[in-house]
């Protein structure tokens, strides 16, 4: 079965909105491994106006199943994650004042930076993966960065699976066969959902991970926590 990391970054941002501590992001990372996610997922930002630093370190003791920090590696970020010791890094090119995460690395111009964040997390003995667009040269490339795996940005192919499903998942079937016959690992996110995901996960059966956040929270509001990572999970089944 492909993993399930759920990002529970929008549960701070509502929590954030109000001030207070409702909802408690702490609970949510505990409720949702004991809902049967695989992972919990975390992407702090320089403004922390989605999880804070200070929700980070509070989560890392609670983790049984694995903690993903997505970031971009700023000083401050590589700092955290050199404490924290997660699971798994995801290095995100976002800049500070993104809304979301809306591109991937260029890891033609970004290779020696790459390779140097990569090594150091290495060093700690910290898995690494690397948030990539579906374009050849790029998997290309990143294989070069020594990173363990890649991380598929999906928001194109979520935008377009309602109108040629076909059509969307045509690139990312070439990436992922490019990158997995250059031995890296798959992982896949971003506006990934109970529509898109079934298709996605069948066409790459050999992707490793999804990350989830916003489609599943907002579906959440709907069928509580427990149910919707339990309709996700059903989605990710491989035969
Ligand atoms: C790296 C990535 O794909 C993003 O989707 C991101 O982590 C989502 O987090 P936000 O919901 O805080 O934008
Ligand atoms: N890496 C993708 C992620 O963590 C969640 O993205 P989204 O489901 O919130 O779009």
């Amino acid at each position: 079965m492909t993993k399930l990391s759920v990002n529970i970054n929008k549960i701070a941002t509502l929590r954030n909105s109000r001030g207070g501590n409702i909802p408690d992001v702490l609970k949510a990372a505990i409720d949702v491994q004991k809902f049967g996610a695989d992972g919990v997922t975390v992407h702090p930002r320089p403004d922390e106006r989605h999880i804070r630093y200070k929700d980070v370190h509070e989560i890392r003791p609670i983790i049984q199943t694995e903690l993903n920090i997505e970031g971009y590696p700023s000083p401050k970020f590589i700092d955290l994650v050199k404490t924290v010791r997660p699971h798994q890094v995801t290095l995100v090119p976002d800049p500070p004042d993104a809304i979301t995460s809306n591109s991937g690395w260029d890891t033609i111009n970004n290779l020696s930076f790459l390779q140097d964040i990569i090594g150091e997390l290495k060093e700690y003995g910290i898995r690494t993966s690397i948030f990539v667009d579906p374009n050849p040269d790029i998997i290309i490339n990143a294989a070069k960065t020594n990173t363990d795996r890649i991380e598929l940005y999906t928001e194109p192919y979520a935008a377009l699976y309602p109108k040629d499903r076909e059509k969307a998942i045509a690139p990312f079937v070439e990436a992922a066969t490019i990158a997995r016959d250059m031995g890296l690992k798959i992982n896949a996110g971003h506006d990934l959902n109970l529509q898109n995901l079934k298709f996605f996960n069948e066409r790459i059966p050999f992707i490793k991970e999804v990350s989830i956040g916003h489609a599943l929270i907002s579906d959440a509001l709907y069928f509580g926590l427990e149910v919707t990572i339990n309709k996700y999970k059903q989605l990710l089944i491989k035969d």
